[in-house]
């Protein structure tokens, strides 16, 4: 199981996700109660270590700016929300970059395509809101059978065993359940949900 902790914006809670097993993690460089700066993204890399994934977070900025803004941070990985086209997919592998890209539960057939992004993510309808879904409701779809997506929106050490399964998702993502307050990391939550996300590993 693939898992990324997003919405990091301190030394220690990055060594936290890191040391738990993450594969991944997340800054947040648009407007967000979790957003951080291209410079504090650039120095909390010192403790990202090589073989975990930094990820630049955006919402609906315009591709082009997303790429410049990770590339300022030093980030080679981009997820993007928002209205995406397939031309956006091939920007952003045009400058050199990986992408994320994120869809709402509410996409279409079309969204669900393979459009050649490095990584599918499936989130709520309102990224980073917190807020659960009906996670089973993308069992079985024929367009994910056999792709690397992740799953995302209101999971926590709780439910993410269960979410993953009842998905059938090949990776986790969270923000929300891991805080003590809306953009305040929990240690002791990041540990727990890594743990709980490994440990629940099904497929
Ligand atoms: O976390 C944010 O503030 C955020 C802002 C803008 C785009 C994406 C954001 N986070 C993504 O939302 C989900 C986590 O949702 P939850 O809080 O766990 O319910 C995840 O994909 C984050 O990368």
């Amino acid at each position: 199981m693939f898992v990324k902790v997003c919405g990091l914006s301190t030394s220690e809670s990055i060594r936290e996700a890191v040391d738990a097993g993450a594969d991944a993690v997340g800054f947040v460089l648009t407007a967000s109660p979790r957003v951080v700066s291209p410079g504090q993204v650039s120095t909390l890399l010192a403790d990202v270590p090589a073989g975990v994934t930094p990820i630049a977070v955006f919402r609906s900025e315009p591709v082009a700016d997303a790429v410049a803004i990770a590339r300022a941070a030093g980030l080679q990985w981009i997820q993007l929300h928002g209205e995406r086209t397939r031309t956006d997919v091939a920007t952003v592998h045009d400058a050199g970059m990986k992408l994320v890209r994120a869809v709402t539960v509410g996409a279409g057939p079309d969204e669900l395509e393979d459009w050649g992004e490095d990584l599918l993510l499936i989130d709520a309808a309102v990224p980073g809101s917190g807020e659960s879904w009906d996670y089973a409701s993308m069992a079985d779809l024929p367009v994910l059978k056999g792709r690397q997506w992740l799953l995302a929106g209101g999971l926590d050490a709780a439910n993410v065993r269960d979410a993953s399964v009842a998905a059938h998702a090949w990776g986790v993502d969270v923000s929300s359940g891991v805080e003590a307050s809306r953009g305040v990391k929990d240690l002791a939550k990041i540990r727990a949900f890594v743990g709980a996300a490994k440990a629940g590993a099904k497929v």
